[in-house]
């Protein structure tokens, strides 16, 4: 009987043996499954991939809020879960300021059933992008405070906006007064409404959604509202970490992808200081962008509160934390004027700004080089990097005649 006992303990231990190698090799199995996952991963990215691709996007991308870096983390995104974009036909703005069309954006490329992503310039018509894009599309776009992003428009597009220009020359004869300032003096006698090529020079961001900028009509409740229904977040550039998270929420990622660096930053000695009547006459000036502002303002909170406020303060403080992680991997030097950059990592300059970049550190491995490169990669460049890699042929250029 005792035999039998042992016998029968023995068997039990051999089979509880035998159960924790085959556990044991299932682990390993898994671990060595992730692993390669991992190293399969283009950028580098160490978290587990585990989730499905991300819903399809639309970005409308608003002049001077912060965009260039949402784009940026947004191509960041599309290229590593290798999605389709919806680039504009020509060059890297849909045909702006015109109203967007849906026969701007380029062909599917073969292959592709739909387009995923979609983050270039353009001035929305919410019913043509509807045509081009999935009907699960989530669109988001970013607003900045309206007198910050009209001040950045103004030292940005002085040359290329026909009020601006006017107004510079006035400047130029004016003693030691900004043209800004001489703007805001009498901005009706710059302003010519019928001129496309205006479109920026008043309430930008309300021109940008494609409402009408001039003045308020009785379309705008109208309008406002079918805005607040297709866009499920609309990003504060005062709160663009607690607007990332968000963001990672709708797209279900990963801290590590919400990592970026300020793109597009003017060089301090280009802002304009803004005194409280220039501030008056800015609000004045800008009144339905101010409108705009505050209106999604408001909703952001709503969101925000919706999600959690103490969620969203957890959730920030993880996202700054990966965001200093990458910054301190990737960059030797921020804040660095264009003469000191390579071609590929200079941003695009104007002849009144000077935007500054980013120097990326030396001793990286290629994979981690990938990585930092893209992360300071200006809109152009990496525009013309991800249009290349989806159709195996240069961006067109805009026709001259
Ligand atoms: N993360 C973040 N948060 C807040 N603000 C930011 C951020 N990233 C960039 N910026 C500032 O946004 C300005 C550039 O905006 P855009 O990239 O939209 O410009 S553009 O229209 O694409 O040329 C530019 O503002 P100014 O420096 O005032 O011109 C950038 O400094």
């Amino acid at each position: 009987h005792r035999k039998e006992m042992t016998l029968r303990w023995l068997s039990t231990q051999l089979w509880r043996h035998r159960v924790m190698g085959l556990l044991l090799a299932l682990c390993v199995t898994l671990l060595l499954m992730l692993l390669a996952t991992q190293s399969l991963d283009p950028n580098g990215y160490t978290f587990m991939r585990t989730r499905r691709s991300p819903p399809p996007v639309a970005f409308l991308k608003t002049h001077k809020t912060g965009s260039s870096t949402v784009q940026n983390l947004m191509f960041r995104l599309g290229e590593k879960e290798n999605l389709t974009f919806a680039f504009p036909y020509y060059a890297y703005q849909f045909s702006y300021p015109d109203r967007f069309r849906a026969d701007f954006v380029d062909e599917l490329p073969p292959g592709s059933s739909q387009f995923d992503m979609l983050c270039s310039h353009m001035r929305l018509d919410l019913g043509q992008l509807k045509q081009v894009m999935p009907r699960n599309t989530i669109y988001i776009t970013l607003l900045r405070d309206p007198l910050q992003t009209f001040e950045s428009v103004f030292s940005y597009y002085t040359s290329t906006v026909p009020a601006f220009t006017l107004a510079k020359k006035a400047a130029d004869t004016a003693n030691r007064k900004s043209a800004l300032s001489v703007f805001l003096e009498a901005p009706e006698s710059y302003w010519d409404p019928t001129e496309p090529g205006n479109g920026l020079a008043r309430n930008p961001m309300s021109f940008d959604l494609g409402l009408s900028s001039q003045e308020w009509n009785a379309s705008w409740p109208m309008e406002l509202t079918q805005l607040e229904e297709a866009f499920q977040l609309v990003m504060i550039a005062e709160h663009f970490d607690e607007s990332l998270v968000l963001l990672g929420a709708l797209l279900q990622l990963e801290p590590e992808e919400l990592a970026y660096v300020h793109l597009n930053v003017r060089a301090p000695s280009d802002i304009t200081p803004l005194e409280d009547d220039t501030k008056a006459r800015l609000w004045a000036w800008n009144s339905l962008d101010v409108l705009l502002y505050n209106l999604f303002l408001q909703v952001f909170w709503e969101k925000a509160e919706q999600y959690g406020l103490g969620r969203l303060k957890r959730e920030v403080a993880l996202l700054r934390a990966s965001t200093q992680r990458l910054r301190q991997k990737c960059v030797a030097r921020e804040g660095v004027p264009p003469g000191e950059l390579e071609d590929l990592v200079r941003p695009w300059q104007t002849d009144t700004v000077t935007i500054l970049g980013y120097k990326v550190r030396g001793n990286l491995t290629l994979q981690e080089e990938g990585l930092c490169v893209r992360l300071v990669l200006p809109e152009l460049q990496y525009h013309s990097h991800l249009y290349f890699q989806q159709y195996g042929h240069d961006m067109r250029s805009i026709p001259t005649d």
